[in-house]
């Protein structure tokens, strides 16, 4: 894709940009209802950049209602498969030639550093889209075995209205995460983008309807969370909420659901993810490699970021120092300058958190090895990445997510009790595990209670595979692959009796 251009030309695009700032509704950009507006904030450098559109639940029944009229038509689930898929291909094609511009949107709202936007949101959020736009018309329904005098059909449906509730940490990605599959499957959709990161989910819509995606079938409802994402988990119009945020945020909507219309709930929540290192692994380059990209990538602000590094104890001063050596590959700056790999952090809450979390693990006796304080750049919120060391499993650093670039170190007296170890988290959404034994990447693989075990490498699988937690990592569901298509459409039996 799109190569990387100077820092220059990327705060020249930036400084061009008109930036979408409505909410968009039935194929317009329209103001909310009440007026409101909410503050933008680069928070690589604390500047207000827009206006956005602080929409409310009044925002949220005209949107409802045009959403679920577009459906009941049939405008959109009602075209031939085919077509849906021409469409969305088209919709694929759209960001991709939108690249450059959607990149420096999402580094200058998120502050995250253009070189991953470029390399990898946008690629990953085009392919996520064309992967789900190809499945369209390449999904059988399926016959019983119910014998030759009865025929049972089971057919899929889509289930009308879709909400989703997105997070501000890969605000497009997790956007196409939601929309290609419900996309797909011929709903409408209404998503909600983290009040911090509206404005390329604004983009996307605007390019949906140039794909040809019928008005109404893909709307953008800016605004805080109580606002907005509170009135669509309770309207009794939303068939079903996709959600990606927090732990305590997504208990709620099942709150909603209980509340409202027992609308399905789909939930991929927090984590504190483990690196796992067994006492055979080898090739500790590359182990500390990934365990450091791991723990820093998007500055941590990352639901698998892998922030329990659990090592066998003959391996840890070695591997330690390796760790170290490679957190210097990711250095931290203006976001618009692709040399640099970590940006800013997204919020002042958020910056404020992370710096208290530091704070409280230095008072509760861990080692702090590398980092701990804020980087001063200008008035933007970057904070250096961070390693402790000494850190047991009843710390509060070790116990709660954190999300932010900061990890620990954790020894284990043997294999079994890294396993321990690595379980011991009310989260379970991914893990890394390091050994050179093929039969025991098997069998701890097996052990790990997580979504997604990745083994001598941190990955969050591909498209192609299925992502999301166990415990009170995720709900309901899982995101990516052809299991995404089951969260957004109904089963249907149809029972033919074809005896005389
Ligand atoms: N798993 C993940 O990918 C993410 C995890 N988080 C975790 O959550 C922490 C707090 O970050 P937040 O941005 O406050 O996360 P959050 O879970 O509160 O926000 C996620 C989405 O939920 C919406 N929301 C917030 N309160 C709501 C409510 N009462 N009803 C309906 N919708 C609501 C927000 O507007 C946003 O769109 C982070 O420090 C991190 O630990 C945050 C973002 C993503
Ligand atoms: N890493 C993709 C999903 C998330 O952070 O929420």
């Amino acid at each position: 894709m799109t190569d990387l251009l100077t820092k220059q030309q990327y705060q020249a695009l930036a400084d061009e940009l008109t930036l979408p700032a409505k909410a968009f509704i039935n194929g317009k950009f329209v103001d909310a209802v009440d007026g409101g507006t909410m503050p933008s904030i680069n928070p690589a450098t604390g500047k207000v950049i827009a206006e956005i559109a602080a929409c409310n639940h009044k925002d949220v029944d005209i949107a409802v209602a045009n959403a679920k009229a577009v459906f009941e038509r049939g405008d959109w689930a009602g075209l031939h498969p085919s077509d849906r898929k021409q469409a969305i291909l088209k919709f694929a094609r759209l960001i991709e030639e939108n690249a450059t511009e959607l990149a420096v949107t999402e580094a200058l709202e998120a502050g995250k550093p253009i070189h991953e936007c470029v390399k990898t949101d946008l690629p990953e959020t085009v392919h996520c889209l064309q992967w789900h736009g190809e499945a369209t018309d390449k999904l059988y329904q399926q016959l019983s075995p119910s014998g030759d005098d009865k025929l049972g059909m089971i057919v899929r449906e889509p289930l009308g209205v879709v909400g989703c509730v997105l997070p501000w940490n890969f605000p497009l990605m997790m956007a196409a995460w939601k929309l290609g599959p419900a996309l797909a499957c011929g709903n409408s959709v209404i998503i909600k983008p983290a009040e911090s990161t509206s404005m390329t989910t604004l983009r996307l819509a605007e390019l949906a309807i140039e794909a040809g995606i019928p008005a109404g079938v893909f709307n953008v409802l800016p605004g805080l969370g109580p606002d907005v994402g509170e009135p669509l988990g309770l309207h009794p119009d939303v068939q079903i909420v996709a959600f990606t945020g927090s732990t305590a945020t997504g208990k709620r909507f099942l709150e909603y659901s209980a509340q409202s219309n027992m609308k399905r709930i789909v939930l991929e929540c927090g984590g504190k993810s483990p690196s796992v290192v067994l006492s055979d692994a080898e090739n500790l380059d590359s182990v500390a490699e990934n365990i450091a990209a791991a723990a820093l990538w998007n500055m941590g602000q990352n639901c698998t970021a892998n922030s329990r590094i659990i090592i066998y104890k003959d391996l840890k001063t070695e591997l330690t120092g390796k760790i170290i050596e490679k957190m210097a590959d990711w250095q931290t700056g203006d976001p618009m300058d692709p040399q640099f790999m970590l940006g800013a952090i997204i919020n002042r809450a958020q910056y404020d958190k992370i710096l208290t979390y530091i704070e409280t693990g230095i008072n509760e006796g861990a080692t702090l090895l590398v980092g701990g304080a804020p980087i001063k750049l200008g008035d933007g919120l970057f904070i250096a990445p961070t390693l402790f060391d000494q850190v047991t499993p009843d710390m509060t650093i070790a116990v709660e997510e954190i999300f932010g670039p900061v990890f620990c170190l954790m020894e284990a007296e043997s294999d079994e009790h890294a396993l321990e170890l690595a379980n011991q988290s009310c989260y379970g959404l991914q893990a890394s595990l390091y050994t050179a034994n093929v039969k025991k990447a098997h069998i701890y693989a097996r052990k790990l209670q997580a979504g997604t075990v990745s083994v001598n490498c941190f990955s969050e699988g591909d498209i192609s595979t299925p992502f999301g937690g166990f415990k009170q990592s995720g709900f309901g569901g899982r995101d990516n692959s052809l299991q995404a298509h089951d969260q957004y459409s109904e089963v249907k039996t149809v029972w033919l009796d074809l005896a005389d």
